[in-house]
């Protein structure tokens, strides 16, 4: 008798993030001969060592597809109104088609007094108020205003690899708002049409649940928390958690997923981490700005008379 070990598919986000790319490199050379060039910008307050890294890689990538990039940098001990100038400030900029605040905020500032200051039509990460609400009552018609970037990023790698996510069932496990509670407004609207259930770190019957996923999404931030017997074969598993632990024997910081790796023997479709989702979000954030300067550059050349 022989054993056989199957092995999921992998959905390999730096190569659907690079097709990505491709792609907006072409639609930014298409603006720039209109003398539009998209200008994406980062506002960093203070100097936490993964949050430069985080910021670094999203301006490299944005000036490799010919965007502009603008960098802003606040001291840690910034108060509430000088990053509230910075927004006013960027929202006033011509050269600024979109941008992000990197989270976390230091302790002290009001992230959501700040976040609710950008101008809806600059909001690169997709998640301002006005934008979430437009994706509440919009369940049928097209979207012109910018999108979650890593639910986005998550529907994307899985269509961009052949696997069609209408009438499927997606379980997802985490409710934070960059992926957990907005990713179900992208996945039910009608031009997808999967079905979501939302569970969390206090869902009793998990198990119940993820076993009847034909997709789990894990974004609690709980390492492990889908483990391998949890996953009907054949299912496709994105894993979208970060756990850092420090190892007390080396002293070196660990990061966890929420997916058991042992997963990736019953699954059909397994998204590394990384190289997996994090690509896909730096892609659509770029996407969401350059989707901004269109609309900003058609909205200027437009007809001088709907108003
Ligand atoms: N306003 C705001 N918007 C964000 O989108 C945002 C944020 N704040 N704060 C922090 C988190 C984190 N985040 C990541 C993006 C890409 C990778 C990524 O590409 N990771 C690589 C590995 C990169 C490496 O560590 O070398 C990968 O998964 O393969 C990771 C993390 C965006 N965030």
């Amino acid at each position: 008798m022989t054993e056989m070990t199957k092995t999921a598919r992998i959905l390999d986000g730096k190569a659907a993030a690079a097709a990505i790319k491709s792609e907006l490199a072409e639609r930014v050379a298409a603006l720039k001969a209109k003398g539009v060039t998209p200008g994406i910008a980062t506002v960093l307050v203070g100097a936490d060592p993964a949050s430069q890294l985080y910021v670094s890689m999203k301006h490299k990538q944005s000036e490799e597809i010919g965007m502009n990039s603008i960098q802003r940098e606040l001291p840690a001990d910034a108060t509430q109104a000088q990053v509230e100038d910075l927004i006013d400030e960027l929202n006033a900029d011509p050269a600024c088609h979109g941008y992000i605040v990197q989270l976390p905020l230091p302790k002290h500032l009001d992230t959501d007094a700040i976040l609710e200051r950008i101008d809806p039509a600059k909001d690169a990460d997709g998640l301002h108020p006005t934008n979430l609400g437009r994706l509440v009552l919009n369940v049928n018609g097209e979207i012109t205003s910018p999108l979650p970037c890593t639910p986005r990023g998550v529907i994307e790698l899985l269509e961009r690899n052949g696997f069609s996510l209408a009438g499927k069932h997606v379980v997802v496990v985490g409710r934070g708002v960059t992926i957990g509670r907005s990713i179900g407004l992208l996945l039910t609207r009608r031009a997808v049409n999967a079905t979501v259930t939302l569970t969390h770190t206090g869902t009793k019957n998990l198990p119940e649940l993820l076993r009847q996923a034909d997709v789990i999404v894990g974004a609690a931030g709980a390492k492990h928390i889908v483990k391998a017997a949890d996953v009907k074969p054949g299912a496709a598993v994105l894993d979208v958690g970060v756990t850092r632990e420090t190892d007390p024997e080396t002293g070196k910081s660990r990061v966890f997923g929420d997916i058991d790796p042992a997963a990736a023997e019953v699954a059909g479709w397994i998204s590394p981490n990384p190289g997996g989702v994090g690509p896909m979000t730096v892609a659509l954030l770029m996407t969401n700005v350059v989707e901004a300067a269109e609309r900003q550059a058609a909205q200027a050349s437009g007809p001088a008379t709907a108003r």
